[in-house]
Formats: C-alpha cells, sequence, structure tokens
C-alpha cells in the first residue's frame, strides 16, 4: 500500500519489509561498528513520483540547453551561453546524491535554471555524521523539508527518490519513472579519512562507489541511451606528478610512435582510488556501447551559500568542520572561528585545485548544457585556482586579522602518506572555454565564510576538530572514531 509523503511523493515499500537502517548501538558520542551497517544490502523503500509521465525529452543534440528561468539569482556565464542556443521546453536531470554538499546546491540551482530536476540519495551521509558522533556547522533540513521550502518559494518541483544505486532493482524503477537526458552523479562516499578509518569502510568506499557507477552506466544502456553522464570525479586521481597535469589525457610519444592515453592515476587513499576505478569502467562503456560522458574532476571545494540555498534558512547546506568530511579550507575558517590553530598537516605544501561551491554549480551546468557526444568519455579538471596548505592558512589568518581574530597556526603530524613539498601545475582551461565564470577566492569571500563560521560557532564540538584517521594506522578491526 502506498503511504502518502507530499503532494506530488508516494512511498511505496519495497517487496521486502526490512527497514534500510539498521538501529544504531550508540553509546555517548561513541559508535560501535562490529555489524557495519552498510553489510545490509537488502531492497529499501523507493520513492516514487506520481507525477503523470511527462513525454520523452531526448536531446541529441550537443549544445541543446534549458530555458533559464532564473529566479531573482545574478546571471552566470551560464545562463549568457544559454539565452543564445536553441532551448528544449524542459530537460529531465537526474541529481545522484542531491542531498549532499555539492548535490544540494546543484539540484536548487538546476531546477532555478529551469531543469526539471529528480534527487536520487540513499541519505547515507546523514547516516555518517550519527554513526561517526559528527554533526554539519550549520543546521540543515531534513531532505523532504527542504523539497516542500523550494517548493513554495521557486513554485517548482524537485522530484524526489529515496535509495540506494547499489540495489539496480532501485535504480531501474527511478530510471523509468523519471527518464533523464542527464544523469549528475554525486552519489559517492566522498571523504578520502572515512576509506581510510578501517578495512570495512574501505572495503564499503569502494563497493558504494564503484557498484554504484557501474549500475548507473547498466542503467542508461539498458533504459535511456542518450542519456548524457556527468560523473563528478576528482583531481586527486592524477596524485602529484613531477610533470604538468593535462585534462584526462597526455599525448606521450615512446620508441618514435605517438598516441593520445589517459593520463597516468596516482591516487593515494582508498576514497580517492574508488574515481580511479569509476573512470576505468566509464572510459570502457564509452568505448563499448557508446554511452556519452563527462568526467569532472573537481579539486577542494569550498564556500557554503549559492544564491538558492541562501533563499531561506531551510535551504541551507551543510558545511563540514570535522577531521573526517571537513576539507581544508571550509575548517580552517571554523578552526580562525573558535580560536582554534590551524591544523596545516606536515610542512603544508601540499598543493591542490580549489574552487568555490558557486562555480562547482556552475561546472556541472555548463556540462549539462553542452554535453558529450555518443561514445565519448570527456574529462574536465574543475578548480580555479591552486593553493599550497600554508598559502590557505596565510589567506584564513590574514582575513581572520581583518576581524579582529588571532590566528595561529600549527603544523600537525601528518596523518596521511602524501607528498609535502611536490611540483603543481593542473590545466583547467575547458570549463572555463565552455563559459565558465570563476568566483576567484577573494578577501570578501573570506571574510563571508568567516563571519558565517562565527555566527554558528556554538554550535562547533572542539572535539572533532583534529584528524584521528592515519593512512598508516588503518587495520582489519571496525574503528571506533568519535571520542
Ligand atoms: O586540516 C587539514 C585538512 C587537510 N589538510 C591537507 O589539505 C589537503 C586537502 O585535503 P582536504 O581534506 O581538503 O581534501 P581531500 O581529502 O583531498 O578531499 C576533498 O577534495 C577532493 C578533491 S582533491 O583534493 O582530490 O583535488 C575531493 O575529491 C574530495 O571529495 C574532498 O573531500 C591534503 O593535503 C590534506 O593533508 C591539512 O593540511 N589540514
Amino acid at each position: 500500500m502506498a503511504h502518502l509523503l507530499s503532494t506530488h511523493c508516494t512511498l511505496i515499500p519495497s517487496p521486502a519489509t526490512k527497514m534500510f537502517f539498521k538501529p544504531l548501538n550508540q553509546c555517548s558520542a561513541i559508535v560501535h561498528t562490529s555489524v557495519p551497517f552498510w553489510a545490509d544490502r537488502s531492497p529499501r523503500m523507493v520513492v516514487k513520483s506520481q507525477r503523470k509521465r511527462q513525454e520523452k525529452q531526448y536531446v541529441s543534440s550537443p549544445m541543446a540547453t534549458p530555458i533559464s528561468q532564473e529566479t531573482g539569482s545574478k546571471s552566470s556565464a551560464a545562463s549568457h551561453k544559454i539565452q543564445n542556443e536553441s532551448i528544449p521546453k524542459c530537460k529531465k536531470v537526474m541529481v545522484i546524491g542531491g542531498d549532499g554538499y555539492c548535490g544540494w546546491a546543484t539540484a536548487l540551482h538546476l531546477s532555478n535554471k529551469g531543469y526539471d530536476v529528480a534527487i536520487v540519495d540513499s541519505l547515507v551521509r546523514r547516516l555518517f555524521d550519527q554513526q561517526l558522533g559528527i554533526d554539519s556547522l550549520t543546521p540543515i533540513s531534513s531532505i523532504q523539508n527542504r523539497l516542500h521550502r523550494w517548493k513554495s518559494i521557486s513554485g517548482k518541483t524537485i522530484q524526489l527518490y529515496i535509495g540506494d544505486i547499489c540495489d539496480f532493482e532501485f535504480l531501474s524503477e527511478a530510471f523509468k519513472s523519471f527518464e533523464p537526458d542527464s544523469v549528475v552523479h554525486f552519489g559517492e562516499q566522498r571523504s578520502a579519512p572515512y576509506s581510510m578509518i578501517d578495512r570495512s569502510r574501505a572495503v564499503f568506499t569502494q563497493h558504494n562507489n564503484v557498484i554504484g557507477t557501474l549500475n548507473v552506466l547498466f542503467a542508461i544502456k539498458e533504459f535511456r541511451e542518450e542519456c548524457h553522464l556527468v560523473k563528478l570525479g576528482t583531481m586527486g586521481e592524477y596524485g602529484t606528478p613531477n610533470i604538468d597535469i593535462e585534462e584526462g589525457y597526455i599525448t606521450i610519444t615512446h620508441n618514435g610512435r605517438t598516441d593520445t592515453l589517459p593520463y597516468p592515476k596516482q591516487a593515494s587513499s582508498f576514497y580517492h582510488l574508488s574515481k580511479v576505478h569509476d573512470s576505468h569502467n566509464i572510459a570502457f562503456t564509452c568505448k563499448a556501447w557508446g554511452i556519452r560522458a563527462t568526467d569532472l574532476n573537481q579539486g577542494v571545494v569550498y564556500g557554503v551559500r549559492t544564491d538558492e540555498t541562501e533563499m531561506h534558512e531551510e535551504l541551507c547546506n551543510r558545511f563540514d568542520y570535522d577531521g573526517v568530511f571537513g576539507t581544508a579550507l571550509n575548517r580552517f575558517c571554523v578552526q580562525a572561528a573558535v580560536r582554534h590553530p590551524l591544523t596545516v598537516y606536515g610542512k603544508g605544501g601540499q598543493t591542490r585545485g580549489y574552487l568555490d561551491i558557486r562555480d562547482t554549480v556552475q561546472c556541472v551546468e555548463l556540462a549539462i548544457a553542452n554535453p558529450a557526444k555518443q561514445g565519448e568519455f570527456r574529462v574536465f579538471n574543475q578548480f580555479t585556482e591552486q593553493f599550497s596548505v600554508n598559502d590557505v592558512a596565510g589567506l584564513v589568518t590574514k582575513a581572520g586579522k581583518k576581524l579582529g581574530l588571532d590566528v595561529q597556526t600549527i603544523s600537525v603530524p601528518n596523518p596521511r602518506v602524501e607528498a609535502e613539498e611536490h611540483y603543481y601545475n593542473a590545466k583547467h582551461t575547458k570549463l572555463i572555454e565552455l563559459g565558465l565564470r570563476p568566483h576567484l577566492l577573494s578577501d570578501s569571500l573570506l571574510d563571508s565564510l568567516l563571519n558565517f563560521a562565527i555566527k554558528f560557532q556554538d554550535r562547533v564540538d572542539a572535539a572533532q576538530i583534529m584528524p584521528n584517521v592515519s593512512w598508516k594506522k588503518i587495520g582489519v578491526k571496525p574503528r571506533t572514531v568519535a571520542v
């Protein structure tokens, strides 16, 4: 029997009666993980749209773009590009992982731009917080409340499918029901430290990410062969080679013969390796089945606000600052706000590509609006600026001083195995060529991020700040991370 979830969504229990989420064995902040929750891959509830199916909206033109229905947000490079091109009435985008940090911002942005959006999410990211005893700096609403609020503010409906894409039956239903023209796939375990906690988290990360992506590829082949896959990869796939990093491919002359080959991969965590495995699987299926795909090798994302998430507090995005899910710049802003010394790991010369979350949403929109050709495996390096960890600490220190904060830095013994001083020069021109107008890291953005962190400083749990996952100490025994 279907239970009414909202005016436009229905919860349909799967054939099995088992609940998706096992009860947690929690004792204050300590999580016992002797029975990993992900051991249960039983079928789960499917949220299926009641909305009448619309006509198929396949778009085969590489320049096809959606109607821009921006409501009060600033115009972007993407919208300029969109206005000049042939515009389909409606273009359907499935955002897998649409309840997460990048996924939520992207789902709202695309909906605001006139795409017909469906979120597919297992909500497991929220469960990680509960299991590790950590929380977002910002209070975040349930996905249902988020979507109700978005509807009331924008008048736009985002469909919701709650389930695990590793469950092919669930994914098939979602595909057949929504019939996406593009799939944006953020639905992976995205923390390197999480994947290095213990054996079971390493296995979970690779199983979840690699099998999930394989299922998406099979679903496209089976149900929507024109559908464009926009897959979130990572700059971490390349590692830190002592030569320039190209965008996906490198032309090599060897023993007098020349070829253009996938750029060598040297990932340095089980998480980053899962993305390498994904890239190989996607590249193969583009060749073998003619899948069209874009791999967005994204750098470290910072920031929290986008035009849409700041429309209402119930649309607020998550902001991670803990040692497992928090990323460098966001962490440093929170550390500065609560007068915790900035935690530079090792020598601090680790250099990465960085980007503002407002550019993440812009890049995804550009990729969708300018799809890969049938059979093409495109790779874009998705970042806007390079910084070392010491650079980032220096910028936050300077911005903190302006706000009257006395920001200190400490060198923490590096919990990771990574080069701490190295050459780094990565190309990132393809998205610029498509029209990306980057939001470069500015004093005003740092001011606003610091003020944001100060606003929510009472929610900070200082015990979550120091890293406590070691690349070298990872073992087979299930580990409790929270103190
Ligand atoms: O308190 C900290 C936190 C991090 N770092 C260092 O900062 C660098 C970046 O670490 P991060 O935690 O900000 O980012 P990372 O673990 O690489 O992962 C994040 O950024 C990746 C892009 S990239 O780094 O691979 O380009 C994405 O794929 C991941 O999903 C996202 O969690 C690393 O050298 C790390 O050792 C510190 O020195 N101090």
